[in-house]
């Protein structure tokens, strides 16, 4: 059995992570850290653990987090920073769900994030947990940096374009829209009921950090200058995750070989769903589950292509996609403890 621990147990991909391995047949939940409910048993918290879940809080300086295999950072930006080299030190492979590790260069990551980076020693390291584009590589790391949610529409909705080179790289425009999940549970006057329900809104237009993230991902799997205008949007559901994502075809290539570059791509990748050219994803075909689904469409068959992208921000796009990273790491098959499928209505 693995035995994992999870920092920042008591926020939304906190909890995310604890419904997904409360039921993995490989792991035996260890260490589950909170400041704030240090001694409170986890399913007073949450009552959906109750029967699943039979640990307490612990503050994060009374956790032995040196007797897990794995430690997932489930925190704000800069936490996994301070005590991964500590960690990795000790033996312990490390998942972080921030961003403390996914841009490689230091003073990038300092400019959008605005603290100082304490471990970039670290940075070559790591390794991005994108899996359908970097599984190898996940296999054999001691420290993950957990993609973005954002960014992993994204990526998985250019990178088949861009492989190909049919797509201007350096004009990529994405329209993306979250849940307020996204935003975490720590309390803001944006995301109250009144605040974030019966209304919808642009934010981050003047830049947002999961531009750079993205745009140096890409660079890196494909040799391009990549140039992206992404704007954010929040909309007035709990989760879920659409990108609209357009780009100009460069070259003369019909529908069915768009379509042939997706489905050759993700063929092996049981997590991306590439529907039939034309279809129309909605965020809740995706709900609960680990599966990103991909559509293309192609107006008044022009020389754009519009790629349509829908995830459960809080599993593909963050808890789910560290699980299938853990997998990958421990030599599990990737879809353990991930088969759930979304929930309707
Ligand atoms: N929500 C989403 O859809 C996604 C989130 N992410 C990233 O995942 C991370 C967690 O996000 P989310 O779960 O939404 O955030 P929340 O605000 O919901 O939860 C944050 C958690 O971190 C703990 N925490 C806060 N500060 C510290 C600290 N200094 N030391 C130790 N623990 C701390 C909090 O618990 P306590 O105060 O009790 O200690 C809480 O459990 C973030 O970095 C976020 O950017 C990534 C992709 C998607
Ligand atoms: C709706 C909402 O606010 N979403 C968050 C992004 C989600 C996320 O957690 O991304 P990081 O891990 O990179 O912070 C935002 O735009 O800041």
């Amino acid at each position: 059995m693995i035995k994992v621990g999870i920092v920042g147990g008591t926020g939304y991909t906190g909890v995310e992570l604890l419904r997904l391995l409360a039921v993995h047949p490989q792991v035996e939940l260890t260490a589950i850290t909170s400041r704030k409910e240090d001694g409170l048993p986890v399913a007073d918290m949450f009552p959906s653990l109750r029967g699943r879940v039979n640990l307490a809080f612990s503050a994060p300086d009374k956790a032995d987090l040196t007797k897990c295999d794995v430690v997932f950072f489930a925190t704000p930006h800069g936490v996994a920073m301070a005590q991964a080299p500590e960690l990795l030190k000790a033996g312990v492979k490390v998942i972080d769900l921030a961003a403390d590790f996914r841009i490689k260069d230091a003073s990038v990551f300092e400019k959008w994030y605005k603290i100082p980076h304490t471990a970039p020693e670290l940075l070559e390291e790591a390794v991005y947990g994108l899996v359908e584009l970097n599984r190898e590589q996940i296999k054999g790391a001691r420290l993950i940096a957990n993609p973005g949610c954002y960014p992993t529409t994204m990526q998985l909705g250019y990178y088949p374009l861009l492989k190909a080179g049919v797509i201007d790289a350096g004009n990529l425009i994405a329209d993306s829209k979250s849940g307020v999940s996204g935003a975490g549970r720590k309390a803001e006057i944006g995301t109250l009921f009144s605040e974030a329900s019966d209304n919808f809104k642009a934010y981050g237009v003047a830049g947002h950090r999961h531009t750079p993230e993205t745009s140096a991902q890409l660079q890196r799997y494909t040799g391009q200058k990549v140039g992206l205008i992404f704007t954010p949007h929040l909309v007035p559901m709990i989760r879920g995750m659409f990108s609209t994502l357009y780009a100009k075809l460069t070259r003369d290539i019909d529908n069915a070989a768009l379509q042939a570059l997706f489905e050759a791509e993700y063929k092996d990748s049981q997590f991306v769903d590439v529907m039939p050219f034309g279809s129309l994803p909605e965020t809740r075909s995706t709900r609960g589950s680990n599966m990103l689904r991909i559509a293309l469409h192609r107006p008044e068959n022009g020389d754009t292509v519009v790629i349509l992208v829908v995830q459960d921000n809080l599993v593909k796009g963050a808890s789910g996609q560290a699980v299938q990273c853990m997998n990958l790491m421990f030599g599990l098959p990737e879809e353990t403890g991930l088969q759930q499928i979304a929930l309707l209505p």
